[in-house]
């Protein structure tokens, strides 16, 4: 059997590919790594373990924290301040930004934003759910804290993106700009081999993921796109998990749109622009698809706000394309 290459190995090989000192990106996507392992370890037996359910608290989105939302936020937050690279982290589960205090840390040039565990309505009902992670170079002067500012940069300003799925098996995806790459954890050894290279999704697919349940909430555009999936003579496939990442991942793998918009209930939509929307837009674009809020590119997108929402549509080139031309 041909030799695996473990994440490891595979980060050094691209080094080169990473614009600014060597080292830098390995130590930042190890602390991610390191993070997801402890979080994969307790979902795996989150029906045994104490980290199921409410954690009786609500987070800046109004929505009720789950055990496992915190754990994660926790975990990941601890994994990037003990690396000194990364002056400061935002997150969903956190009101405001964290600016790192220590002196290695006040010196980072980077900062992460994260969505530490996303599907939460699905923790407990052993469905998939993810990790998604965004990284930026600072804009702020190095040696000083962090400012809101480091955060509020467009998408297109992203130097890495990625995430990682809790499913039947753990993945890691990421892209630094170069093509997306994803790695299976082999939980016996505890390593991300390399399962999934230079990941490219089909222009055009079969598959469509909308939470139907508020269809009469949206848009006529958006309507009409679905009624067009579900035209009898070329039928699409309707797939929901109601997890994004998990959501987005299969679409990624087999070709699909997945679609979040807004409603009259919700005018910009559920999802949040700069830890969910555009991590996976730089991955969707690095493999070829194509990611809008209907009516322009999301990683266009000037931020104002850390947790604003944004209507959402991501997926195959075509089919996105397609449900622009209905709005
Ligand atoms: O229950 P709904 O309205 O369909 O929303 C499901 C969507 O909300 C989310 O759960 C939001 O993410 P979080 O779980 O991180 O809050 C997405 O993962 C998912 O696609
Ligand atoms: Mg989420
Ligand atoms: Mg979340």
């Amino acid at each position: 059997m041909a030799k695996l290459t473990t994440l490891e190995e595979f980060i050094v090989d691209r080094q080169q590919e990473f614009p600014y000192a060597s080292g830098e990106l390995s130590g930042l996507l190890s602390s991610i790594v390191l993070a997801s392992k402890v979080v994969n370890r307790e979902i795996n037996k989150a029906g045994l373990v104490d980290i199921t359910g409410s954690a009786g608290e609500e987070n800046v989105q109004g929505e009720e924290q789950q055990k496992l939302d915190v754990y994660a936020n926790e975990k990941f937050q601890a994994a990037l301040e003990s690396l000194g690279e990364v002056c400061g982290v935002a997150s969903e589960e956190d009101d405001d930004f964290v600016a790192f205090k220590s002196k290695e840390a006040l010196n980072g040039k980077y900062v992460v934003l994260t969505d530490p565990l996303d599907g939460s309505s699905n923790i407990d009902v052993n469905v998939s759910i993810g990790t998604i992670f965004s990284i930026y170079r600072r804009q702020s002067e190095p040696g000083k804290p962090a400012e809101l500012r480091d955060f509020l940069q467009k998408g297109t300003e992203q130097i890495a993106a990625g995430y990682v799925i809790y499913g039947s098996s753990t993945m890691l995806v990421y892209s630094t700009g170069h093509g997306v790459n994803g790695f299976t954890l082999d939980p016996s050894l505890g390593t991300y081999y390399l399962s999934h290279p230079d990941l490219k999704t089909p222009s055009n697919g079969k598959i469509y993921s909308i939470n139907e349940g508020n269809i009469q909430l949206c848009e006529k555009g958006v309507q009409d796109y679905v009624e067009k999936c579900q035209d009898e003579k070329k039928p699409h496939k309707a797939r929901y998990i109601g997890s994004l990442v998990a959501d987005f991942h299969r679409n990624l793998l087999k070709g699909g749109i997945y679609l979040y918009p807004a409603t009259t209930k919700a005018k910009n939509g559920k999802l949040r622009l700069l830890y969910e929307c555009n991590p996976l837009a730089f991955i969707a674009e690095q493999a070829g698809g194509r990611a809008t809020d209907g009516h322009q590119r999301i990683m266009e997108i000037e931020p104002k706000e850390l947790h604003q929402r944004t209507p959402y549509f991501i997926g195959s080139e075509q089919m996105v394309k397609d449900l622009e031309a209905c709005l």
